[in-house]
């Protein structure tokens, strides 16, 4: 029996899943990662520590099995995180600034400002925001000693954390990404698949920082023979919303999956066709495989199950996050009180950086329950303001919505999203569906399934979720959370002295 192996860095866990032939789970290992909040709006995340921890999974999820058991290794992880390493041993220079730090809000509002907001967009598919990993990078190179002087002489390596990850399990021999990473950047071209001279001519970056791009699913190098006991093929790549619409079986245009992580992202299978958004969602490059790009259509926002962790570390309310689901029940409704998750600014379809989160409609009688519940709902109505973004930029409705990721076990929240959408919402057996993306891409890419009628197959349904409440009740709820919103809109430079 051979196996395909995932390696799935998510942000706040490294995992890694053995799936067999059938794409099914058989092993898997998990450790949590710690965030770090050096200022308001800074989000940063110890790559080393990413490294380690992806290690020891790896190594954790294939004991007992032997190393040339494991037919390929698919690579999964949060996207726009921005590592700059050394290029000789790979040590670090800073902290990673992860995907949800808002520090370089002002060096956006500054390229708005100077009339690059049509170059981004139309080269990109992204629109000017933090989240992407270019003003990042801008800011490391401007903050480590001699950062610019040293990437041109190319010292230093800058990627995504597939490509640090990558760079360390081949022992330094691979500096890569795929299409999928690469796309969320900000410098690299969607419809010419090639970094952006223009762009990186904008940002001042050095060419010689960058990864090479090679295609989401095919061999692309091997693993360190010291690490495992023996090499492994590399054969996947994806960023992981990516990975989990194909792990989804999203695979024809039209399809589209809701994944409840640290954020909440929908995508939508766009085809061969990069379809520029009208209503301000996000144009990336799903997978390169096979000699074919698939495109998706993005809305993403950037408090999802982090909503949840925010009850549990920051209020206490809750001991772990599975708890959320029993003191929300715990309460019939929110007695009115409605949470904005804006703490670090809006995402899709509002992209508002300057946006902060509220709680709204509390009485005497608010407690933890009613907290709790709202904080789920909210997580819902985001997600609804998403695919109505997503259906008027498509033109058809959207009939269902295919979910998973950590806070989908959650059958209030589905339940809830169900209503709030007005359509099924679908969970799948396997809701590590980011992993399984991952997997199916390296599977294909060495030949272990012979293409995607044989994965779509493998997709089995948990539980249907029906929405439950009438079009007036639908009409009113998103009335109301719009109006909620439109107070938090750039509260950060109001609240500023
Ligand atoms: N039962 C639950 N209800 C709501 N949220 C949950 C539940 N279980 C986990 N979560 C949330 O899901 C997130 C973890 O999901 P995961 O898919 O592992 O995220 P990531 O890949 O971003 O690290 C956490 O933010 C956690 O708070
Ligand atoms: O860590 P996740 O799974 O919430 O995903 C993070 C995204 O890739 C950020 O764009």
């Amino acid at each position: 029996m051979s196996y395909l192996l995932a390696l799935d860095q998510g942000t706040t866990s490294s995992r890694a899943i053995v799936f067999d032939h059938h794409g099914q789970p058989v092993a898997r290992a998990q450790q949590e990662l710690a965030l770090h909040y050096p200022h308001p709006g800074w989000v940063e995340t110890d790559a080393r520590a990413l490294w380690q921890a992806q290690l020891a999974v790896a190594r954790a999820a294939m004991h007992g099995l032997a190393p040339q058991s494991i037919k390929a290794i698919g690579m999964t992880n949060q996207r726009e995180t921005t590592v700059l390493w050394e290029r000789d041993g790979g040590a670090p220079l800073a902290n990673a600034i992860v995907w949800q730090d808002r520090r370089t809000a002002a060096i956006c509002e500054r390229l708005r400002e100077a009339g690059h907001a049509e170059l981004i967009t139309s080269r990109t598919g992204l629109v000017i925001d933090p989240y992407f990993s270019a003003t990042k990078l801008a800011w490391l190179l401007d903050h480590v000693p001699d950062g610019r002087a040293r990437a041109a002489r190319g010292e230093l390596c800058f990627g995504t954390v597939d490509s640090y990850l990558l760079f360390m399990l081949t022992g330094g021999r691979l500096h890569v990404t795929d299409p999928s990473n690469a796309a969320r950047t900000m410098l690299f071209n969607i419809h010419t698949c090639a970094w952006d001279d223009e762009l990186l001519a904008l940002f001042d970056i050095a060419p010689q920082l960058l990864p090479e791009v090679v295609p989401s699913s095919g061999v692309c190098g091997y693993t360190d023979a010291a690490l495992f006991g023996a090499p492994i093929a590399i054969a996947g790549i994806a960023g992981d919303q990516q990975a989990a619409t194909f792990g989804q079986a999203c695979h024809h245009p039209g399809m589209a999956k809701n994944t409840y992580g640290t954020g909440c992202f929908m995508l939508q299978n766009t085809g061969a066709e990069a379809r520029a958004s009208q209503h301000r969602l996000l144009t990336t490059v799903g997978w390169q495989a096979g000699g074919q790009t698939t495109y998706l259509l993005e809305a993403s926002v950037f408090m999802g199950g982090a909503t949840v962790q925010w009850l549990r570390d920051s209020l206490g309310i809750i001991g772990h996050s599975g708890e959320v689901e029993a003191l929300a029940a715990s309460v019939p409704d929110t007695g009115g009180v409605l949470m904005v998750p804006a703490f670090t600014g809006l995402g899709a379809p509002y992209w508002d950086a300057g946006a902060r989160a509220t709680l709204l409609g509390m009485t005497r009688a608010t407690g933890r329950g009613q907290i709790a519940r709202a904080a789920l709902e909210s997580i819902a109505l985001q997600s609804a303001d998403l695919m109505h973004a997503m259906e008027l930029d498509a033109g058809t409705p959207l009939h269902e919505l295919r979910v998973d990721g950590g806070a989908s076990a959650n059958d209030l929240l589905m339940q809830f999203q169900a209503d709030v959408l007005g359509v099924p919402v679908l969970r799948p057996r396997v809701t590590e569906t980011t992993a399984l993306g991952a997997a199916y891409l390296a599977g294909l890419g060495c030949g272990v399934w012979s293409g995607l009628d044989e994965i779509g197959a493998h997709w089995k349904l948990d539980r249907a979720f029906e929405p439950r409440r009438s079009d007036d009740w639908r009409g009113a709820t998103l009335a109301r959370w719009r109006r909620a919103v439109a107070l938090t809109r750039s509260w950060q430079e109001q609240a500023a002295p």
